[in-house]
């Protein structure tokens, strides 16, 4: 049976100095992100998903977003090779998961550089955002991984914002949503739709017509239930004053024979 297994990771004491590029820092109040990141674990939870902990690492301040350091496709984990060096670090405990989890295990090498938010998955497409944080050598290293497995990798400029899922995530049936201003070239992608808030571009998809989608987003998630869609709320307000979003705190793992 295919698994419904999500990696996350506890913020450790540092998470206040997470990096912040696009946006002005914030003061974060670490005891409300530790419940909404609680909260976040049970909404996955309560829509069947198995949450399984990575070891925190607590010298990491961005480690909660454990999204950006691996890539699943299919039973192999890409390891990822951030472009931001103090986030480096984190990959070791995530390495140590996947194994543990069944998953073949594979690495972004230097010259390389990969953040796991900027990669897309709509069923065998894999689109790679190429942007501050993932260089060309990054995008071959996924096609090289993956096109083996009967992916197709299609790369994507990134210049307004941190990763390519902060800018575009999809829905069930495929069509790329995202928020105008932040996405550089919509047309790239076959059915898109625009979302009227930045954070409204984030969704994970649950199973069935649920969306998990971010408390900041109330416009778009009236108009993603309009289409019959059935979102799921959750305030992440800390984390998003480090420029996360709500796929960056899990790794969904669904092809998985356990
Ligand atoms: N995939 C994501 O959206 N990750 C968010 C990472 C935020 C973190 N403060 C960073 O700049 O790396």
């Amino acid at each position: 049976m295919p698994t419904k297994k999500a990696l996350i990771r506890r913020p450790g004491p540092r998470l206040a100095e997470g990096l912040v590029t696009h946006i002005e820092r914030e003061p974060v109040d670490a005891e409300l992100a530790l419940e909404q990141w609680e909260a976040y674990g049970e909404a996955l939870r309560a829509h069947g998903w198995e949450t399984v902990e990575v070891d925190p690492a607590d010298d990491c301040p961005d480690a909660v977003f454990v999204e950006d350091t691996v890539v699943m496709y299919k039973n192999v984990a890409l390891i990822a090779r951030s472009g931001a060096e103090s986030r480096r670090d984190e990959v070791a405990g995530v390495e140590e998961a996947v194994a543990h989890l069944g998953c073949s295990v594979n690495w972004i090498w230097e010259p390389g550089t990969l953040d796991g938010g900027d990669v897309l998955k709509i069923g065998d497409t894999i689109y790679v955002g190429r942007g501050g944080r993932t260089n060309a050598a990054g995008v071959q290293q996924v096609r090289a991984a993956f096109e083996p497995l009967g992916a197709r990798v299609v790369a994507v400029p990134v210049s307004k914002v941190l990763h390519l899922k902060s800018a575009v995530t999809a829905l069930p049936d495929g069509t790329v949503i995202g928020h105008i201003p932040k996405v550089d070239r919509p047309s790239l992608f076959p059915s898109f739709l625009a979302v009227p808030e930045e954070s409204g571009a984030h969704v994970v998809l649950l199973g069935g017509a649920k969306l998990l989608i971010a408390a900041s987003a109330p416009k778009s998630a009236e108009l993603l239930a309009d289409l019959g869609h059935d979102p799921v709320v959750v305030d992440i307000s800390e984390f998003e004053k480090l420029e996360g979003c709500v796929t960056c705190l899990s790794v969904r793992l669904r092809d998985l024979y356990a």
